[in-house]
């Protein structure tokens, strides 16, 4: 038996239909003579392409998801580089703000305040409860760069989730995006009569805790086999909720461990590159952060393994990093600060608030300056400049989503810098030629990392997400470069072979999660390296 998707309305949830394998011929005369599937493709692709508007484009790829989802994702896995961009980040964030307007029908899982006490009831509404195995849970406060989206936040739940069946290959019927709408503090929302949620502020701290403990809860009661993707929480909720959660059920936060993992493996490609070109060792570069929330710091802390795997102790490894928030620099003497800015908090600078990013530069001397701000081109000409006069390559990570948000240009960076630059984003950028040479940006974003390590979550059936299991990941990605890439000066792999890369990196997190001793599949410990890649490429759905 094959379960086949078919996307169908009853009573305000998708259905399912199990069907005999094969699928029974379509009946005489309700399709035209010369239909063929294969030309088929050729037609979506066409008709998608002759949509001018990115927005355009997403419309139409949720409809075919919806339609025809195995055709969905045989356009995504033939042209990858083409349509992450429009499923995903820059377009995904446009589809999210406009959410509520552009919305047709029902996807996911909407879970609300109003459901307190009776969570359990509305999770087990789920039409797939049994092939549940991976959710992406957001409670729309700060989706990408963009703030506080409320309920339209469920957009970046699905997207997420078409790149795990894309990317890695996780069953369609096995995801669950969800949204927990807790009310919206964007006031425009508040007021628009299509906006699609509850029409009210956003609850108090206490309130939430208890909501998220019932709802922690009854996931796992409900879904006994599934892993949990925590996703654009607000700062301080990212931290808390991961903490909180961490070590009782198998859960990651995207913003601050896919990122952190995304990031370092660009970093250590980068810094080898930069090394070599300054003459200077590894373990001496300095990192400036630009943006001080849950990415900034995640990635922070998944940096010490850069240096802390250089030789240098966790305190020499603390003191190469530097943060700057909306204030400027982060230091010990500037007053109270966030708990989650404390640990890279400087006490070695005791003079006034350091405002200006080019001060900073002069002060910190960086061999890298990361973005994770939102806060658009804040990456000067001068900045830049600044940068490459420090540096004969200097490292500029620019990731803040979407695209419109970034701290800088591919092509603003390759100019300033005279083609020396380093350079990944979190959305994609174009090529540039310069003095007859292509020069190729890297995409700094973790969807490289979450399809891998979710489908060795599954596969693995751990218990929880360890830090190894994410630094495995990391390294993973870092290592799955060909020496064709390498030969271009790529720092990360080739988005078309997404799913190679995320069987490497699944393998890397089984092996990581079996010595942590969080795994519940003891038989994939019996397997060699080569069987369990073989292993996860069969477990792999295609389309
Ligand atoms: N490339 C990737 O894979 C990822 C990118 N991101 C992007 O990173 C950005 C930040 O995300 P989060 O850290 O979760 O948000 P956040 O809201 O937790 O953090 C934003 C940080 O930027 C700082 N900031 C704001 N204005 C500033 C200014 N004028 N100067 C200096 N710093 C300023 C804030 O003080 C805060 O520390 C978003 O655009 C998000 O899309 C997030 C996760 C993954
Ligand atoms: C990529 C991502 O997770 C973000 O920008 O929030
Ligand atoms: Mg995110």
């Amino acid at each position: 038996m094959t379960i086949v998707l078919t996307p169908y309305w009853s009573n305000g949830v998708q259905k399912l239909k199990v069907a005999p394998q094969p699928p029974a011929a379509p009946k005489r005369g309700l399709i035209p003579a010369a239909f063929d599937r294969d030309v088929h493709t050729e037609r979506c692709l066409l008709q998608l392409r002759s949509k001018d508007k990115g927005i355009e484009k997403y419309i139409y790829l949720s409809y075919l998801k919806n339609e025809d989802p195995a055709m969905f994702y045989k356009l995504c896995l033939e042209h990858m580089a083409e349509i992450t961009p429009l499923i995903y980040t820059p377009t995904v964030g446009d589809a999210c703000v406009n959410f509520s307007h552009i919305f047709r029908r029902p996807e996911g899982l909407y879970v609300s305040i109003k459901d307190k006490g009776k969570i359990r009831d509305v999770l087990q509404n789920w039409p797939r409860i049994d092939e549940a195995r991976i959710s992406v849970v957001t409670d729309g406060s700060r989706i990408l760069g963009l703030g506080d989206l409320g309920v339209n936040g469920m957009g970046i739940s699905i997207g997420k989730l078409s790149l795990y069946v894309a990317g890695a290959g996780i069953r369609p019927e096995s995801t669950i995006p969800i949204c927990l709408d807790l009310g919206t503090n964007t006031q425009r929302y508040l007021d628009d009569p299509l906006y699609l949620g509850l029409r009210q502020k956003r609850v108090s701290d206490p309130e939430m805790e208890a909501f998220m403990d019932e709802f922690m809860h009854e996931m796992t009661a409900t879904f006994p086999k599934l892993m949990i993707q925590f996703e654009d929480f607000s700062t301080d909720n990212a931290f808390k909720y991961l903490e909180r959660y961490r070590k009782q059920y198998p859960v990651f936060n995207d913003d601050i461990q896919g990122t952190g993992a995304v990031v370092l493996s660009g970093f250590l490609n980068a810094a080898k590159l930069a090394s070599a070109a300054s003459g200077k060792p590894l373990s001496t570069h300095r990192i400036l952060f630009f943006g001080a929330g849950s990415a900034g710091v995640g990635v922070a802390s998944q940096l010490m393994s850069f240096f802390t795997l250089q030789g240098l102790s966790q305190e020499e490894a603390r003191r190469s990093i530097w943060l700057v928030d909306s204030q400027g620099l982060v230091y010990n003497a500037r007053g109270r600060l966030a708990e989650h800015k404390k640990y890279f908090s400087r006490n070695d600078y005791q003079g006034p608030p350091m405002t200006s990013l080019l001060d900073i530069i002069d002060y910190v001397r960086p061999t890298a300056l990361l973005g994770l701000s939102t806060i658009t081109n804040a990456f000067t000409t001068e900045v830049i400049e600044a940068m490459a006069l420090i540096n004969p390559r200097p490292i500029l990570f620019p990731l803040s989503n979407p695209v419109k948000l970034s701290e800088c240009s591919f092509a603003a960076a390759v100019e300033h810098t005279r083609g020396q630059v380093l350079f990944a984003s979190g959305s994609p950028f174009p090529e540039q030629e310069y003095q007859g040479k292509t020069l190729y940006p890297g995409q700094g974003n973790n969807m490289y990392i979450f399809p891998g390590l979710g489908l060795a979550a599954i596969l693995a059936r751990v218990s929880q997400v360890t830090d190894t299991m994410v630094e495995a990941s990391s390294l993973g990605l870092a290592n799955s470069l060909t020496d064709e890439e390498r030969s271009l000066g790529l720092l990360y792999p080739q988005v078309n072979r997404i799913r190679e890369i995320s069987a490497f990196i699944a393998k890397e997190v089984i092996r990581a999660a079996q010595k942590s001793g969080v795994d519940r599949s003891p038989d994939l410990r019996n397997k060699s390296d080569a069987e369990l890649i073989s292993f996860i490429n069969q477990k792999m759905w295609k389309p």
